[in-house]
């Protein structure tokens, strides 16, 4: 059967001066998750917030009451030194901390952001630290990664050690209202093929014109921010991009 539908609007491209309505109208809408950008001004070119706004909105959306159900806070850590930001993610509500593979090899290994440390974290070693810190760990990787990289990381039989979801970016990740690269597609394929049970998460330019090509190629998490945000009706966007989905995975959450 595979893993379910989710669509996890990012809220990227949410009105930031009533974020928390917005992340509560969202789930009311329908949407699964909640994918959260968190960006740093060096890993991308672009800055965003951090674990004190995550604190926040935290309250307007119910914990999910199972791993990776609905509610479920996606944190997608577009940052240079992901291992710093554990812990404080961890307290701010994050369920999921998605790191970005290019950016494990170079982190630092120092736990307190205050310590540096020429030490450096693999990806291996993230997820068992994200693991160590109760929450679910996703692994990133940017259009210019093959997706060769993720097979050691996928086959590893250290459980601790094997990521809850793969993220492909279908753009290069830093802002919203990109287009959609379907040259990143054949990974998801790949990916697919390997591992009929994995979470596969893709983000940048998904909305109901691209959609049906993410489905087909076997994702099952769907970001979407300016194709929900943008919407008159994003209850009815949320809607289209789960029945793409469902067509090919009958189950859902
Ligand atoms: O991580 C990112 C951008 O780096 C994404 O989550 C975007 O926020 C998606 O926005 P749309 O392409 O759906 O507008």
């Amino acid at each position: 059967m595979g893993p379910p539908a989710v669509i996890a609007p990012s809220i990227l491209s949410a009105d930031f001066a009533k974020l928390g309505a917005a992340c509560s109208d969202t789930i009311d809408n329908n949407a699964d998750w909640l994918h959260i950008d968190i960006m740093d001004g060096h890993f991308v070119p672009n800055m965003t917030f951090g674990a004190p706004v995550v604190t926040k909105i935290r309250p307007h959306v119910q914990r999910p009451s199972m791993a990776r159900g609905k509610g479920t806070f996606d944190c997608h850590m577009m940052i240079a030194e992901p291992k710093k930001w554990v812990k404080d993610f961890q307290k701010a509500g994050c369920d999921l901390y998605c790191f970005h593979y290019e950016a494990a090899l170079t982190s630092t290994a120092a736990e307190d952001p205050a310590e540096s440390s020429e030490a450096k974290t693999s990806p291996k070693e993230m997820i068992k630290y994200v693991h160590e810190n109760r929450m679910l760990a996703g692994i990133a990787i940017k259009p210019e990664t093959p997706v060769d990289v993720l097979w050691e990381i996928l086959e590893n039989p250290e459980k601790e050690e094997v990521p809850d979801m793969v993220l492909v970016m279908t753009v290069h990740p830093g802002f919203g209202g990109q287009k959609f690269m379907a040259s990143e597609l054949p990974k998801v394929k790949a990916l697919r093929e390997r591992y009929p049970d994995l979470y596969i998460e893709v983000d940048g330019g998904l909305s109901e014109a691209t959609i049906e090509q993410a489905a087909e190629a076997g994702a099952n998490v769907i970001v979407a921010g300016s194709a929900v945000f943008g919407a008159k009706d994003p209850a009815g966007v949320i809607k289209v991009l789960r029945e793409s989905v469902e067509k090919r995975r009958p189950s859902s959450l």
